[in-house]
Protein backbone atom coordinates (compact mmCIF):
# COMPACT_ATOMS: atom_id res chain seq x y z
CA UNK A 1 0.00 0.00 0.00
CA UNK A 2 1.17 3.61 -1.02
CA UNK A 3 1.16 5.90 2.26
CA UNK A 4 0.91 9.45 1.50
CA UNK A 5 -0.56 11.19 4.59
CA UNK A 6 -0.23 10.09 8.44
CA UNK A 7 -2.91 11.18 10.91
CA UNK A 8 -1.58 11.11 14.28
CA UNK A 9 -4.28 11.62 16.78
CA UNK A 10 -2.34 13.13 20.21
CA UNK A 11 -0.04 15.82 19.85
CA UNK A 12 1.87 15.10 23.29
CA UNK A 13 5.42 14.49 23.36
CA UNK A 14 5.74 11.69 21.87
CA UNK A 15 2.77 13.09 19.07
CA UNK A 16 5.17 15.84 18.39
CA UNK A 17 7.85 13.81 17.71
CA UNK A 18 6.24 11.23 15.37
CA UNK A 19 4.84 14.34 13.33
CA UNK A 20 8.58 15.56 13.41
CA UNK A 21 9.50 12.87 11.55
CA UNK A 22 7.19 11.95 9.18
CA UNK A 23 6.89 15.24 8.12
CA UNK A 24 10.73 15.16 7.83
CA UNK A 25 11.30 11.95 5.50
CA UNK A 26 7.62 13.60 3.11
CA UNK A 27 4.89 12.31 4.47
CA UNK A 28 1.51 14.78 4.79
CA UNK A 29 0.87 14.90 8.44
CA UNK A 30 -2.77 15.33 10.03
CA UNK A 31 -2.06 16.36 13.82
CA UNK A 32 -4.97 15.90 15.90
CA UNK A 33 -5.90 16.82 19.62
CA UNK A 34 -8.26 17.77 22.13
CA UNK A 35 -6.71 20.44 22.98
CA UNK A 36 -5.81 23.89 20.78
CA UNK A 37 -3.27 25.06 23.10
CA UNK A 38 -1.25 21.36 23.03
CA UNK A 39 -1.89 21.86 19.03
CA UNK A 40 -0.26 24.81 18.70
CA UNK A 41 2.70 24.44 21.42
CA UNK A 42 3.85 20.86 19.55
CA UNK A 43 3.75 23.18 16.00
CA UNK A 44 6.25 25.52 18.13
CA UNK A 45 8.32 22.53 19.50
CA UNK A 46 8.20 20.87 16.29
CA UNK A 47 10.15 24.60 14.53
CA UNK A 48 12.75 24.72 17.50
CA UNK A 49 13.90 20.99 17.37
CA UNK A 50 13.62 21.16 13.30
CA UNK A 51 15.69 24.76 13.70
CA UNK A 52 18.02 22.42 16.11
CA UNK A 53 18.88 20.44 13.11
CA UNK A 54 19.29 23.02 11.09
CA UNK A 55 21.84 24.29 13.07
CA UNK A 56 23.79 21.69 13.34
CA UNK A 57 24.05 21.06 9.32
CA UNK A 58 21.84 18.12 9.80
CA UNK A 59 19.34 19.48 7.75
CA UNK A 60 18.94 22.57 5.32
CA UNK A 61 16.73 25.31 5.79
CA UNK A 62 14.53 24.54 2.58
CA UNK A 63 14.08 21.28 3.84
CA UNK A 64 12.52 22.33 7.73
CA UNK A 65 10.47 24.57 5.58
CA UNK A 66 9.11 21.78 3.57
CA UNK A 67 8.39 19.60 6.20
CA UNK A 68 6.26 22.29 8.42
CA UNK A 69 4.38 23.35 5.56
CA UNK A 70 3.01 19.32 4.92
CA UNK A 71 2.11 19.58 8.30
CA UNK A 72 -1.48 20.49 9.30
CA UNK A 73 -3.42 20.74 12.92
CA UNK A 74 -6.69 19.87 13.66
CA UNK A 75 -8.97 19.81 16.55
CA UNK A 76 -11.79 17.53 14.91
CA UNK A 77 -10.92 13.49 14.89
CA UNK A 78 -13.04 13.27 11.83
CA UNK A 79 -10.41 14.83 9.30
CA UNK A 80 -8.27 11.86 10.11
CA UNK A 81 -10.25 9.35 8.25
CA UNK A 82 -8.99 10.09 5.09
CA UNK A 83 -5.22 9.18 6.17
CA UNK A 84 -3.58 6.53 4.78
CA UNK A 85 -2.08 5.78 7.72
CA UNK A 86 -3.63 6.43 11.70
CA UNK A 87 -1.16 6.75 14.57
CA UNK A 88 -3.03 6.90 17.78
CA UNK A 89 -0.58 8.40 20.53
CA UNK A 90 -2.73 9.77 22.66
CA UNK A 91 -2.90 9.47 26.90
CA UNK A 92 -1.55 5.48 28.21
CA UNK A 93 -5.26 4.53 28.94
CA UNK A 94 -7.01 2.02 27.38
CA UNK A 95 -10.52 3.77 27.20
CA UNK A 96 -9.00 6.41 26.20
CA UNK A 97 -7.50 5.00 23.26
CA UNK A 98 -10.72 3.03 22.75
CA UNK A 99 -13.30 5.71 22.33
CA UNK A 100 -10.44 7.53 19.75
CA UNK A 101 -10.83 4.51 17.69
CA UNK A 102 -14.35 4.28 18.27
CA UNK A 103 -15.23 7.48 16.94
CA UNK A 104 -13.12 7.40 14.26
CA UNK A 105 -14.33 4.47 12.54
CA UNK A 106 -16.72 5.73 10.62
CA UNK A 107 -15.25 8.26 8.83
CA UNK A 108 -11.61 6.13 7.31
CA UNK A 109 -11.47 4.74 4.70
CA UNK A 110 -11.55 1.04 4.03
CA UNK A 111 -8.19 0.49 3.63
CA UNK A 112 -7.06 3.14 6.46
CA UNK A 113 -3.84 1.24 8.57
CA UNK A 114 -4.90 1.54 12.00
CA UNK A 115 -2.09 1.93 14.54
CA UNK A 116 -1.34 2.78 18.23
CA UNK A 117 2.15 4.20 19.95
CA UNK A 118 1.05 2.47 22.91
CA UNK A 119 3.80 1.09 25.58
CA UNK A 120 1.90 -1.73 27.01
CA UNK A 121 -1.74 -2.50 25.94
CA UNK A 122 -3.11 -5.22 24.35
CA UNK A 123 -2.98 -5.14 20.58
CA UNK A 124 -5.27 -7.81 20.08
CA UNK A 125 -7.79 -6.49 22.34
CA UNK A 126 -7.63 -2.51 21.10
CA UNK A 127 -7.77 -4.11 17.33
CA UNK A 128 -10.90 -6.50 18.13
CA UNK A 129 -13.16 -3.40 18.97
CA UNK A 130 -12.36 -1.54 15.45
CA UNK A 131 -13.72 -3.24 11.90
CA UNK A 132 -10.25 -4.18 10.79
CA UNK A 133 -8.08 -6.52 13.23
CA UNK A 134 -6.35 -7.57 10.29
CA UNK A 135 -5.15 -3.83 9.51
CA UNK A 136 -4.18 -3.06 13.10
CA UNK A 137 -1.52 -3.00 14.30
CA UNK A 138 1.29 -1.32 16.95
CA UNK A 139 4.04 1.00 15.94
CA UNK A 140 5.85 1.68 19.05
CA UNK A 141 8.41 4.65 18.53
CA UNK A 142 10.78 5.78 21.74
CA UNK A 143 11.18 9.32 23.25
CA UNK A 144 12.85 11.72 22.41
CA UNK A 145 11.43 10.53 18.67
CA UNK A 146 13.76 12.57 16.91
CA UNK A 147 16.94 10.89 18.12
CA UNK A 148 16.20 7.14 18.98
CA UNK A 149 16.98 4.76 16.62
CA UNK A 150 14.33 1.86 17.51
CA UNK A 151 10.42 1.66 16.29
CA UNK A 152 8.84 -1.65 17.77
CA UNK A 153 6.45 -3.22 15.59
CA UNK A 154 3.59 -5.45 17.27
CA UNK A 155 1.12 -7.96 15.49
CA UNK A 156 -2.19 -8.12 17.13
CA UNK A 157 -3.52 -11.89 16.49
CA UNK A 158 -5.06 -11.00 13.23
CA UNK A 159 -2.75 -8.40 12.12
CA UNK A 160 -2.00 -9.19 8.34
CA UNK A 161 1.19 -9.69 6.27
CA UNK A 162 0.50 -6.93 3.89
CA UNK A 163 -0.69 -4.42 7.15
CA UNK A 164 3.07 -5.47 8.83
CA UNK A 165 4.73 -4.76 5.43
CA UNK A 166 3.97 -1.66 4.69
CA UNK A 167 4.51 -0.32 8.71
CA UNK A 168 7.85 -1.84 8.50
CA UNK A 169 8.12 0.21 4.99
CA UNK A 170 7.46 2.71 6.86
CA UNK A 171 9.52 2.63 9.42
CA UNK A 172 12.82 2.04 6.46
CA UNK A 173 11.55 5.51 4.58
CA UNK A 174 11.95 7.38 8.48
CA UNK A 175 15.96 6.03 8.18
CA UNK A 176 14.95 4.19 11.69
CA UNK A 177 15.23 0.57 12.69
CA UNK A 178 12.51 -1.72 13.26
CA UNK A 179 12.29 -4.62 15.97
CA UNK A 180 9.57 -6.85 15.94
CA UNK A 181 7.64 -7.75 19.18
CA UNK A 182 4.64 -10.18 20.13
CA UNK A 183 1.90 -9.17 21.89
CA UNK A 184 2.45 -9.55 25.48
CA UNK A 185 1.92 -6.96 28.22
CA UNK A 186 4.75 -3.78 27.59
CA UNK A 187 6.05 -5.72 24.47
CA UNK A 188 10.02 -5.75 24.67
CA UNK A 189 11.64 -2.89 25.94
CA UNK A 190 9.17 -1.45 28.42
CA UNK A 191 9.17 -5.37 29.88
CA UNK A 192 12.43 -5.02 30.37
CA UNK A 193 13.25 -1.22 30.92
CA UNK A 194 9.75 -0.06 33.57
CA UNK A 195 10.56 -2.87 35.59
CA UNK A 196 14.03 -0.94 36.12
CA UNK A 197 12.69 2.00 36.45
CA UNK A 198 10.07 0.75 39.33
CA UNK A 199 13.02 -1.06 40.73
CA UNK A 200 14.99 2.11 40.98
CA UNK A 201 11.77 3.80 42.76
CA UNK A 202 11.96 1.03 45.47
CA UNK A 203 15.06 1.75 46.16
CA UNK A 204 13.93 5.49 46.88
CA UNK A 205 11.33 4.49 48.67
CA UNK A 206 13.14 1.79 51.16
CA UNK A 207 16.20 4.50 51.45
CA UNK A 208 18.43 2.75 49.75
CA UNK A 209 19.50 6.13 48.12
CA UNK A 210 18.79 9.01 47.13
CA UNK A 211 17.57 10.51 43.90
CA UNK A 212 20.75 11.57 42.93
CA UNK A 213 22.61 8.76 43.88
CA UNK A 214 20.59 6.60 42.39
CA UNK A 215 20.87 8.39 39.17
CA UNK A 216 24.68 8.67 39.50
CA UNK A 217 24.89 5.28 39.88
CA UNK A 218 23.55 4.35 36.81
CA UNK A 219 25.05 6.83 34.86
CA UNK A 220 28.13 6.35 36.10
CA UNK A 221 28.35 3.17 36.92
CA UNK A 222 26.58 1.18 34.30
CA UNK A 223 27.28 3.74 31.43
CA UNK A 224 23.14 4.45 31.53
CA UNK A 225 22.32 8.46 29.17
CA UNK A 226 20.45 9.49 31.80
CA UNK A 227 19.27 7.95 35.38
CA UNK A 228 16.23 6.04 35.34
CA UNK A 229 14.62 8.46 37.96
CA UNK A 230 15.45 11.45 35.68
CA UNK A 231 14.28 8.68 31.96
CA UNK A 232 10.96 8.40 34.29
CA UNK A 233 10.31 12.51 34.43
CA UNK A 234 11.68 12.09 30.98
CA UNK A 235 8.78 9.72 30.01
CA UNK A 236 6.41 10.92 32.29
CA UNK A 237 5.21 9.41 35.99
CA UNK A 238 1.84 8.73 34.80
CA UNK A 239 2.79 6.69 31.72
CA UNK A 240 5.31 4.60 33.83
CA UNK A 241 2.75 3.91 36.43
CA UNK A 242 -0.08 2.87 33.42
CA UNK A 243 2.71 0.85 32.18
CA UNK A 244 3.81 -1.16 35.37
CA UNK A 245 -0.26 -1.68 35.95
CA UNK A 246 -0.64 -3.13 32.55
CA UNK A 247 2.30 -5.57 34.00
CA UNK A 248 0.82 -6.52 36.95
CA UNK A 249 -2.54 -7.16 35.45
CA UNK A 250 -1.62 -8.58 32.41
CA UNK A 251 1.07 -11.34 33.69
CA UNK A 252 -0.43 -11.43 37.19
CA UNK A 253 2.94 -11.83 38.65
CA UNK A 254 3.71 -9.57 42.08
CA UNK A 255 7.28 -8.98 40.67
CA UNK A 256 5.61 -6.31 38.86
CA UNK A 257 3.64 -4.29 41.56
CA UNK A 258 4.27 -0.30 41.53
CA UNK A 259 6.00 1.11 44.01
CA UNK A 260 3.94 2.97 46.34
CA UNK A 261 5.86 6.27 45.95
CA UNK A 262 5.39 5.92 41.95
CA UNK A 263 2.14 5.89 42.76
CA UNK A 264 2.36 8.98 45.15
CA UNK A 265 3.89 11.19 42.76
CA UNK A 266 1.05 10.37 39.99
CA UNK A 267 -1.65 11.35 42.92
CA UNK A 268 0.26 14.16 43.43
CA UNK A 269 0.38 15.48 40.34
CA UNK A 270 3.93 15.70 40.03
CA UNK A 271 3.96 13.42 36.57
CA UNK A 272 7.58 14.64 35.99
CA UNK A 273 8.98 17.47 33.07
CA UNK A 274 5.53 17.68 31.55
CA UNK A 275 4.43 19.72 34.82
CA UNK A 276 7.71 20.85 35.84
CA UNK A 277 7.93 18.81 39.29
CA UNK A 278 8.82 14.86 39.20
CA UNK A 279 11.64 13.08 40.83
CA UNK A 280 13.38 16.40 40.35
CA UNK A 281 11.80 19.82 40.20
CA UNK A 282 12.28 21.53 37.36
CA UNK A 283 10.90 25.00 37.90
CA UNK A 284 14.59 26.55 38.85
CA UNK A 285 17.35 26.93 36.64
CA UNK A 286 18.41 23.73 37.37
CA UNK A 287 16.91 19.87 38.03
CA UNK A 288 16.57 19.89 42.16
CA UNK A 289 15.96 16.49 43.48
CA UNK A 290 12.49 15.95 45.40
CA UNK A 291 14.29 13.34 47.72
C1 LIG B 1 8.19 4.64 27.54
C2 LIG B 1 8.22 3.98 26.21
O1 LIG B 1 7.17 3.52 25.77
C3 LIG B 1 9.44 3.75 25.43
C4 LIG B 1 10.53 4.76 25.55
O2 LIG B 1 10.59 5.71 24.81
S1 LIG B 1 11.59 4.54 26.80
C5 LIG B 1 12.69 5.92 26.70
C6 LIG B 1 13.77 5.67 25.69
N1 LIG B 1 14.63 6.80 25.69
C7 LIG B 1 15.77 6.84 26.40
O3 LIG B 1 16.13 5.88 27.06
C8 LIG B 1 16.53 8.12 26.33
C9 LIG B 1 17.76 8.10 27.20
N2 LIG B 1 18.47 9.36 27.03
C10 LIG B 1 19.28 9.62 25.99
O4 LIG B 1 19.50 8.79 25.11
C11 LIG B 1 19.95 10.97 25.96
O5 LIG B 1 19.97 11.50 27.25
C12 LIG B 1 19.25 11.98 24.96
C13 LIG B 1 19.40 11.47 23.53
C14 LIG B 1 17.78 12.18 25.29
C15 LIG B 1 19.91 13.35 25.11
O6 LIG B 1 21.26 13.17 24.85
P1 LIG B 1 22.40 14.17 25.43
O7 LIG B 1 23.67 13.74 24.84
O8 LIG B 1 22.25 14.26 26.88
O9 LIG B 1 21.92 15.56 24.95
P2 LIG B 1 22.28 16.37 23.69
O10 LIG B 1 23.75 16.31 23.36
O11 LIG B 1 21.67 17.68 23.96
O12 LIG B 1 21.46 15.63 22.55
C16 LIG B 1 21.95 14.60 21.71
C17 LIG B 1 21.30 14.79 20.36
O13 LIG B 1 19.88 14.61 20.47
C18 LIG B 1 19.17 15.78 20.05
N3 LIG B 1 18.01 15.93 20.94
C19 LIG B 1 18.02 15.85 22.29
N4 LIG B 1 16.77 15.92 22.76
C20 LIG B 1 15.95 16.06 21.70
C21 LIG B 1 14.55 16.18 21.54
N5 LIG B 1 13.72 16.16 22.55
N6 LIG B 1 14.05 16.30 20.28
C22 LIG B 1 14.88 16.32 19.23
N7 LIG B 1 16.21 16.19 19.31
C23 LIG B 1 16.74 16.07 20.53
C24 LIG B 1 20.17 16.89 20.17
O14 LIG B 1 19.90 17.92 19.27
C25 LIG B 1 21.48 16.19 19.82
O15 LIG B 1 21.57 16.12 18.39
P3 LIG B 1 23.00 16.06 17.62
O16 LIG B 1 23.59 14.72 17.95
O17 LIG B 1 22.58 16.20 16.21
O18 LIG B 1 23.82 17.18 18.13
N1 LIG C 1 6.43 9.25 27.05
C1 LIG C 1 7.14 8.32 26.46
O1 LIG C 1 8.37 8.23 26.69
C2 LIG C 1 6.51 7.37 25.53
C3 LIG C 1 5.14 7.28 25.42
N2 LIG C 1 4.58 6.40 24.54
C4 LIG C 1 3.13 6.30 24.43
O2 LIG C 1 2.67 7.35 23.59
C5 LIG C 1 1.37 7.77 24.00
C6 LIG C 1 1.41 9.26 24.32
O3 LIG C 1 2.35 9.49 25.34
P1 LIG C 1 2.97 10.94 25.59
O4 LIG C 1 3.07 11.67 24.31
O5 LIG C 1 4.15 10.75 26.44
O6 LIG C 1 1.80 11.57 26.48
P2 LIG C 1 1.42 13.12 26.69
O7 LIG C 1 0.71 13.17 27.97
O8 LIG C 1 2.63 13.96 26.46
O9 LIG C 1 0.45 13.39 25.46
C7 LIG C 1 -0.78 12.77 25.30
C8 LIG C 1 -1.65 13.73 24.53
O10 LIG C 1 -2.86 13.06 24.13
C9 LIG C 1 -3.90 14.00 24.32
N3 LIG C 1 -5.19 13.34 24.36
C10 LIG C 1 -5.85 12.78 25.42
N4 LIG C 1 -7.03 12.30 25.02
C11 LIG C 1 -7.14 12.57 23.68
C12 LIG C 1 -8.15 12.34 22.71
N5 LIG C 1 -9.30 11.75 23.02
N6 LIG C 1 -7.94 12.77 21.45
C13 LIG C 1 -6.79 13.38 21.11
N7 LIG C 1 -5.79 13.64 21.99
C14 LIG C 1 -5.97 13.22 23.26
C15 LIG C 1 -3.54 14.67 25.62
O11 LIG C 1 -4.30 15.86 25.80
P3 LIG C 1 -4.56 16.40 27.31
O12 LIG C 1 -3.21 16.68 27.88
O13 LIG C 1 -5.39 17.59 27.08
O14 LIG C 1 -5.26 15.27 28.03
C16 LIG C 1 -2.06 14.95 25.38
O15 LIG C 1 -1.87 16.14 24.64
C17 LIG C 1 0.99 6.88 25.20
O16 LIG C 1 0.28 5.78 24.72
C18 LIG C 1 2.36 6.45 25.73
O17 LIG C 1 2.33 5.25 26.43
C19 LIG C 1 5.32 5.61 23.71
C20 LIG C 1 6.69 5.70 23.74
C21 LIG C 1 7.39 6.55 24.67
Amino acid sequence: MDIKTVGIVGAGQMGNGIAHVMSLAGYNVLLNDVSEETLKSAIDTIDRNLERQVSREKITADEKAAAMARIKTTGALPELGQSDLVIEAATERETVKQAIFEDLLPHLKSNTILTSNTSSISITRLASRTDRPEKFMGFHFMNPVPVMQLVELIRGIATDGETFDACKAVVDKLGKTAATAEDFPAFIVNRILMPMINEAVYTLYEGVGSVSSIDSSLKLGANHPMGPLELADFIGLDTCLAIMNVLHDGLADTKYRPCPLLTKYVEAGWLGRKTQRGFYDYRGDTPVPTR
